[in-house]
This record gives C-alpha cells, sequence and structure tokens, in this order.
C-alpha cells in the first residue's frame, strides 16, 4: 500500500532523566526514516488524545510512565511521500526504568551531544528546542553600572540564555560592557547573544540576535554562530526565519507594554494561531512575566523572552 499524501499525526516524547539527560532511540532499519535516531513516540490512534497517546507510546516503546509532560513544539513537515505533525513534549518526570522494548538501540545523552546524531530533517528545530531553555532575558541599561548590575541581577535569577542589547549605553562604553558581560556569561554558563545592529566586535560571541530589519535585509543565515535568532512581529517575518534555517525567534508584542505603547498587542491567540505554521522555536515578548511561562508553553512557544521581568528577585 502506498502512503502517498498520507497526513500522520505523530506523539513525541523528549523525555529527560534527573540529571537533564535526554533519551534517544533508533528507528528500526526498514521503517520509514530508517536507522535514524529518534525521540520516542509514534503515531496517534484514531480519536485518540495527544497526551493519551504519548503516555502509550512511551510504555509500548520504552516502558516508562509519564507523570508530567508539557508541550515542546509542534513541527509540520513533509516527507514527499507522507506529511507528518509531530507533536513533541517534554517528558520531565516518569516512573520506570527505561529500555529498548521493541529491540532498538536506546541512549541517554547531554542536550549539546545531539548533534552528534543523525535524526530525520524534520527534528532540526525539535533539537534547538530542546537545546534552549525556557526564558531569554533582554539585557538593557543607560550606564556601563546600570548594565553590570542588571546583568549580574538576571544571572543571579537562573537565566541561561541572554541578549545583549544595551541600545541607550554610550557608544565609548559599548566594547568594554560587552567584555565583562562575555566573562560574567561565560563563568556561569550562560549562551550570550548580541544584537547585531550594535557596533560591537562580536568575534567571540556564541550568538547573533537579528532585529526584524537585520532579518528582512539577510539572504542567507550569517556564519560562526553557535545561536542566531531574530526578532518578529508577524508570520512573513517568522517565515523568514524559518527559511534562513535561525535556531529561534522571537515574537512581539504579544500584551500591551509601556516599552512600546504604540504597538497593538497581539494576544495569546494570535501567538497560537501564528505558531502552527510555523517549526521554529519562539519566545513570547511585550508585556509578559515569568509566571506567563505556562500560558505561552501551552500557545506552543518555547517560553518567555522580557527585559524586567528577570530583574527582580522571583
Ligand atoms: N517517533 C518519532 N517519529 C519521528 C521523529 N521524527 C520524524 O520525522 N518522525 C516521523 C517518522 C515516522 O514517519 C513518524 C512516526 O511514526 P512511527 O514509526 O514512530 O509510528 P509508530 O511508533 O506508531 O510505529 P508503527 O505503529 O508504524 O510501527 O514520524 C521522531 O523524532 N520521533
Ligand atoms: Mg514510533
Amino acid at each position: 500500500m502506498s502512503n502517498h499524501n498520507q497526513h500522520l499525526h505523530v506523539a513525541v516524547g523528549v523525555i529527560r532523566d534527573n540529571d537533564g539527560r535526554i533519551l534517544i532511540t533508533q528507528r528500526a532499519k526498514h521503517a520509514h526514516q530508517g536507522g535514524l535516531w529518534e525521540f520516542p513516540g509514534g503515531k496517534l490512534e484514531a480519536d485518540e488524545p495527544v497526551q493519551q497517546a504519548l503516555a502509550r507510546e512511551l510504555a509500548e516503546e520504552v516502558g516508562i510512565q509519564v507523570e508530567t509532560a508539557t508541550p515542546l513544539i509542534k513541527i509540520n513537515h513533509d516527507y514527499g511521500d507522507r506529511h507528518v505533525l509531530l507533536d513533541v513534549w517534554n517528558v520531565s518526570a516518569f516512573a520506570g526504568q527505561a529500555r529498548g522494548c521493541e529491540g532498538q538501540a536506546m541512549r541517554w545523552i547531554d542536550a549539546e551531544q545531539l548533534k552528534e546524531f543523525t535524526f530525520p530533517a524534520a527534528n532540526i528545530p525539535i533539537i534547538a528546542a530542546a537545546q534552549l531553555p525556557h526564558y531569554y532575558a533582554i539585557l538593557e541599561g543607560r550606564s556601563a553600572t546600570e548594565a553590570l548590575d542588571n546583568c549580574q541581577r538576571i544571572l543571579a535569577n537562573g537565566v541561561k540564555l541572554l541578549q545583549f542589547r544595551v541600545k541607550s549605553l554610550p557608544i565609548a562604553d559599548l566594547q568594554t560592557v560587552f567584555e565583562q558581560v562575555s566573562q560574567l556569561c561565560r563563568q556561569q554558563q550562560v549562551s550570550l547573544l548580541v544584537n547585531a545592529d550594535l557596533p560591537v566586535d562580536t568575534v567571540n560571541a556564541q550568538g547573533l540576535h537579528l532585529s526584524s530589519r537585520a532579518l528582512l535585509a539577510c539572504h542567507e543565515r550569517p556564519n560562526g554562530y553557535r545561536w542566531v535568532a531574530a526578532s518578529c512581529h508577524n508570520l512573513d517575518e517568522l517565515q523568514h526565519a524559518e527559511a534562513l534555517g535561525l535556531d529561534f525567534a522571537v515574537l512581539a508584542p504579544i500584551q500591551a507594554t509601556a516599552s512600546h505603547p504604540d504597538a497593538t498587542p497581539l494576544g495569546w491567540q494570535a501567538l497560537s494561531e501564528l505558531l502552527d505554521h510555523i517549526n521554529l522555536p519562539v519566545f513570547a515578548l511585550g508585556g509578559l512575566g515569568r509566571h506567563d511561562l505556562n500560558r505561552a508553553l501551552a500557545a506552543g512557544a518555547q517560553g518567555i523572552a522580557g527585559i524586567s521581568t528577570f530583574l527582580a528577585a522571583d
């Protein structure tokens, strides 16, 4: 029987143990995408709710009972012979000891090792989503002292992904403050992205963050960075970021915000509808706080981006 034009809805689990390692298994040689590594999971049965399918597939394939699962990302991918909707969940608590119940090879690996294994083409954004945290802080500051103080407050709140944006800092202070922020980030294993509009020497930067204007002016992914991200406000910009093969995007404004009083907020419903069309981890930004995380995850986002919410103690 041909699978041509088949539409498959697949429940997939990114299962993490207490050390944060991730479970991967190898697909059977003769299966679709055979021999490649995957995150365990499988097709929904007729009328089966996705979380029920996730629990059933993970019990069947790796012998665990899911206790806590939160949405990670949804991927729509056309393999030519079939279309898959991969409905991917973070499984952060489970009972039982994982084993390859179908005789498949299995490994527990660190998130950074995911790039050493070959996965199906649809998995590229899933891997980025699995490596990214739920929070993306944006560093602002009107003076060197304020910027460094803000940076320390953000890092003390446990943030692991930071954008150096400080647009109101005097140009003369920019490079020095950048080097100090870089050092703090290195010491605390924080990934640092530099806003591409800043006149900073980014040779040692791990990442680059494009404004929406810089994004639209780009025709290929900038080379040499571990992370390349972009600011987006609509579907066109998100699609451009995806087409360039960027790692993630920020979508704003979700709620009304004092920093951009003229911008019309998108709202949660529009966020969720836009993300249905995008295969990219997306952080929600604009008038949001850390307490909005579950709402953002439910809408299909990677998490929350923000400035002030990461300055205050929790
Ligand atoms: N489980 C899983 N499937 C993936 C991943 N990436 C990816 O493209 N797929 C595709 C391959 C398949 O076309 C489809 C999943 O189907 P499956 O073969 O796992 O389905 P299943 O467990 O229900 O298996 P079966 O009943 O057909 O034996 O999704 C992934 O990371 N995990
Ligand atoms: Mg399967």
